[in-house]
Formats: C-alpha cells, sequence, structure tokens
C-alpha cells in the first residue's frame, strides 16, 4: 500500500528545508527523502565546511601578510586540527536537520528516491504517492569521460581530509579550483590547477581576475590555462595527470587529484522517464514557474532545476517560488536580478549584475568607474595590495549595472550592491548614504 501525502521532496538541502516547512506550516502533510546524512551539500559539503577552511587558512594568510609590521613568529596551519573544528560544526547537522523535520511534522526517509509513475515515488521498498513532487536534489560532479576518472577525489572528499597530502593537482579552474587552491597553498602544499578554459574563475570580471592572479603567483598556486587533463593514471600511492596544454602533451606527478570541472543536476537515479519528466541533455525541462511542462505535479528548484546560478540562495528563492505555487496557484516566477557571488579565495573575489562585457551587448550607455586601489586605506590597513574594483552605472537612470569586486572585505561589500541592484538604489542615493568608517563599505562612495 502506497503511503499518501499532499507533497514529497526529493532532497534535504536548502531547497527541500525550504519548501517543506512553508507547505508543512501551511497544513500540508509532507515527506522529505535523502540517501546521504540530512542537510544538504551547503551545511554539509559546500559552502559552510570551506568556510571554515578558509578562515583558518586567511588567519595564516593576515599573520603572513603583517610580519614585519607587528606580528613575529612563524604560523602554520595545523591541518588535522582545522578538519575537527569544521566537523564540529558539520557532525551536528544531520540530526538537527532530523529535528527539524520531526518538529514541523515533517515525515523523513532515507534512502534513493526514484519515480514509479507521475505521482509516485519509490524508496527503499516503500512507495509514496503525493499530489506534488518537488525535485531538489541537488548537482554532481560532471562525469569527464577521461580514462582514470575514478581517481578523482571529490570537493566532498577534499573538505573531509583528515592530511592533507603534499602534492594536489586540481582539475578546472572554477569555483572549487580557486579556493581549493586557496585553502592547500597557506596549508603548504604544492599545487598545480590545470583550467581547460583560456583563464580562471570564468564567472568573474576578466580584469580583476588578472589582479588576483597575482595573489596566485605569490603564494605559489602553478596555474595551467588552456590545459585539458585527458587522464589519470595511478602511481604507486599516488597519480600521474595527463594533459594537453596549448596541443602539448603535460605529465605531472600528483598525491592527490580533485575534481573541481563543473557540476550538474542530480537527476540520473531518478528515472524521469516513469515520472513522466520531459528532460534534454541531463536537464529537466521545467516553465517560468519552476513546473515540469510534462508533469505538472512536479516542480523543480534549486541546483536540480538549474534554472538560475548554481547558489545557495538561489536554492532558497526557488524554493520559496516553488512552495508559493504550490500553496497560492501556479502564478510566481523566480526572479535572479542582482545574485551576488564570492568566490572565497583570500582575498575574495565578488561579482552581482551585469558584466562589462553584458552591459555592452545590451547596448546599454554606462560609465564605468575601474581601479587598482592598492594604495587605498583599506588595501594598505590589511597588508593586502589585491584590492580593485569595476562599477557600471546607467547614465539614464543612475542605476548600477553591475560591480565587481577583489580584495579585503568584497564578500560583504558585494552585498550592498547586491541590494541597490536589486532595489533599484541610484548611484547618488548610494553616495549620500554615510557607511561606518574605516570599513570596506566606507570606499563605496568613491567607486562609484
Ligand atoms: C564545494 C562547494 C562549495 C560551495 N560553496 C558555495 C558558497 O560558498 N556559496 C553558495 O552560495 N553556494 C555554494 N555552493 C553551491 C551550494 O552548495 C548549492 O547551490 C546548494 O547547496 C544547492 O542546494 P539544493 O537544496 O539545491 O541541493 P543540495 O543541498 O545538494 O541537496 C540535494 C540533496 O538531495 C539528495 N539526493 C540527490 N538525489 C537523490 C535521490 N535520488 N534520492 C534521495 N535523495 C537524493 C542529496 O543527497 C542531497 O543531500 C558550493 C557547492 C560546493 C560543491
Ligand atoms: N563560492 C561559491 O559560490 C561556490 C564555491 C564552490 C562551488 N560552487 C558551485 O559549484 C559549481 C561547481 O564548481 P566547479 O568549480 O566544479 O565548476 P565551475 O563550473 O565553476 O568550473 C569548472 C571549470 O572546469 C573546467 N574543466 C572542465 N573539464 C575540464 C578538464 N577535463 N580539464 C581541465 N579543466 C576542465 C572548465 O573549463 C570550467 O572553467 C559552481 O558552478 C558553483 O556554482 C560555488
Amino acid at each position: 500500500m502506497a503511503k499518501a501525502y499532499d507533497l514529497v521532496i526529493i532532497g534535504t538541502g536548502t531547497s527541500a528545508m525550504v519548501a517543506s516547512q512553508r507547505t508543512a506550516a501551511a497544513g500540508w502533510k509532507v515527506a522529505v527523502i535523502d540517501f546521504r546524512p540530512f542537510g544538504g551539500t551547503c551545511a554539509l559539503r559546500g559552502c559552510d565546511p570551506k568556510k571554515m577552511l578558509i578562515g583558518g587558512a586567511t588567519a595564516i594568510d593576515h599573520v603572513r601578510r603583517m610580519r614585519g609590521k607587528g606580528p613575529e613568529g612563524e604560523v602554520r596551519l595545523n591541518w588535522p586540527e582545522l578538519i575537527a573544528f569544521k566537523r564540529s560544526f558539520t557532525d551536528p547537522v544531520p540530526a538537527k536537520n532530523e529535528q527539524r523535520y520531526a518538529e514541523k511534522g515533517i515525515e523523513t526517509f532515507h534512502g534513493r528516491a526514484r519515480f514509479t509513475g507521475r505521482n509516485t515515488v519509490q524508496v527503499g521498498g516503500e512507495t509514496l504517492e503525493a499530489r506534488h513532487i518537488v525535485i531538489a536534489a541537488g548537482a554532481e560532479p560532471i562525469r569527464l569521460g577521461i580514462p582514470g576518472e575514478e581517481h578523482l577525489t571529490t570537493s566532498e572528499d577534499f573538505l573531509a581530509l583528515e592530511q592533507l597530502p603534499k602534492r594536489i593537482v586540481l582539475v578546472g579552474g572554477g569555483f572549487i579550483a580557486a579556493e581549493f587552491s586557496h585553502i592547500a597553498a597557506r596549508a603548504g602544499a604544492e599545487v598545480t590547477i590545470f583550467q581547460r578554459g583560456p583563464r580562471m574563475l570564468p564567472n568573474f570580471d576578466p580584469d580583476l581576475v588578472e589582479v588576483l592572479m597575482a595573489k596566485f603567483r605569490e603564494i605559489g598556486i602553478d596555474v595551467n590555462v588552456d590545459t585539458a587533463v585527458n587522464a589519470i593514471e595511478k602511481d604507486g600511492s599516488g597519480f600521474v595527470v595527463q594533459a594537453t596544454s596549448d596541443g602539448q602533451p603535460r605529465t605531472l606527478k600528483a598525491d592527490l587529484v580533485v575534481h573541481s570541472a563543473g557540476r550538474a543536476p542530480a537527476l540520473e537515479s531518478l528515472d524521469l522517464d516513469a515520472g513522466g519528466l520531459a528532460h534534454h541533455k541531463g536537464r529537466l525541462k521545467l516553465n517560468e514557474f519552476l513546473q515540469s511542462v510534462s508533469n505538472p505535479a512536479v516542480y523543480a528548484a534549486g541546483d536540480a532545476a538549474q534554472m538560475g546560478p548554481p547558489l545557495t540562495p538561489v536554492s532558497s528563492h526557488e524554493a520559496k517560488i516553488v512552495a508559493a505555487n504550490l500553496l497560492n496557484g501556479t502564478a510566481q516566477t523566480p526572479n535572479y536580478l542582482g545574485v551576488p557571488s564570492v568566490a572565497f579565495t583570500i582575498p575574495p573575489i565578488a561579482a552581482v549584475g551585469l558584466s562589462e562585457r553584458d552591459a555592452r551587448a545590451q547596448g546599454l550607455r554606462f560609465r564605468t568607474q575601474h581601479q587598482t586601489a592598492s594604495e587605498w586605506f583599506t588595501a594598505r590597513q590589511a597588508a593586502e595590495p589585491t584590492y580593485a574594483f569595476k562599477v557600471m552605472v546607467e547614465d539614464k537612470t543612475d542605476r548600477i549595472l553591475g560591480a565587481h569586486l577583489v580584495g579585503p572585505h568584497a564578500d560583504e561589500v558585494i552585498n550592498l550592491f547586491a541590494l541597490a541592484i536589486r532595489q533599484g538604489i541610484t548611484a547618488e542615493a548610494i553616495k549620500s548614504t554615510m557607511f561606518a568608517y574605516p570599513t570596506g563599505a566606507s570606499d563605496i562612495g568613491y567607486m562609484l
């Protein structure tokens, strides 16, 4: 006999938590399913544990930058201690999550879910039948289709390493490669990045990435762009990485090879066809309401939906939209205006709104403030010369079209630009705002 629900959600990450709580609060009978410990990527295997490691590495980096300016003596990162500190946060997450679901009357199932019909999913030996199903299954590392890819360490495994090996190769040059390389280099590893694309961090402003690349060089990260990894071979206790760089073969020995070559919606095991769910090239076909185009009972949110950028605040926003559409009728669409993104390198790089290239491609008329600001107080007091910005303001409306920052506090200051872009606050209004001094935000007036 199938168990009956108003809503079954596949996943227990950010999207699932938000959607389940809102619908349960409205009196719906809700169940969530996960085959991993409850809590999802951000809290257990992504943003939060990563930020804890970045915190340790940042402390080391700050002391090193201040050498000869007060702080004295050698500091080094004790990796096992840092990982233990990270675990003090991550270990309690699954039990806390289970408790939150229980308190809200949301039923929980452990196991891999798959569709067996348009309104049914199976988990373990049980069949759950629901008026609606939300796919909040997140993303997983893409398959590279290269020999030896089974030797790759995932981002999940990297964040749980009890010891940090000496020679580390990162395959790919986006968010994960940038962040992990900055952590590992501060911890004393020899780090090499093989990035297939022509530059690192393609989601960020090229001029600011160029400023940040000086930091990669300074801390000894060997960045190879236009370099694709073709094969990974086992070599004793280590590996040999085979790559092609500008058409030339390249070989490198490593103790650890990390997958940082992209993630895609985790849909493979769901049996989408059994659920009557249209899909194309590994993506669900959804309408603007985040609803399946072929089965209106099913919605998706977060990384599994891949409608907006695969970031935690987007997952949360989409889950709110899905919950509203379920509860009040399908009418709301997600709004991706002013979604900030940060790569937590040390220092961080951040972006919100349009890139300069997209603003030009759209034929917009705007002024650009772009400067390397190593001599500004914010940079000097932190002994961090990596400090630059690019901000575009539309001529006609005085609205901010895009803001791009690299340097101390970029990860926090970008939020003020996000607020301005999303709420339509003009450059003049920001300039007339008083910001506490001396803070990262007190530089904003000079960036406009
Ligand atoms: C290393 C790393 C660092 C990141 N750092 C940041 C950051 O700093 N800031 C930021 O905004 N974003 C960051 N992200 C992205 C962010 O973690 C995701 O966008 C977000 O967690 C997605 O949430 P979600 O609810 O859509 O999916 P998830 O949190 O991934 O939840 C999906 C859940 O579904 C489960 N599941 C999958 N398939 C099935 C199935 N068939 N049956 C049952 N359960 C299933 C999975 O086990 C998982 O627990 C990072 C990602 C990674 C990998
Ligand atoms: N701070 C954050 O917000 C944060 C941090 C980590 C991850 N994430 C999320 O997780 C997702 C995945 O991160 P990611 O860094 O794995 O992917 P990414 O999409 O940021 O970068 C992947 C890069 O790998 C390269 N690549 C692909 N195949 C390759 C190969 N065979 N050899 C060499 N290079 C190859 C691509 O050129 C691409 O630039 C991101 O899209 C992001 O949304 C976010």
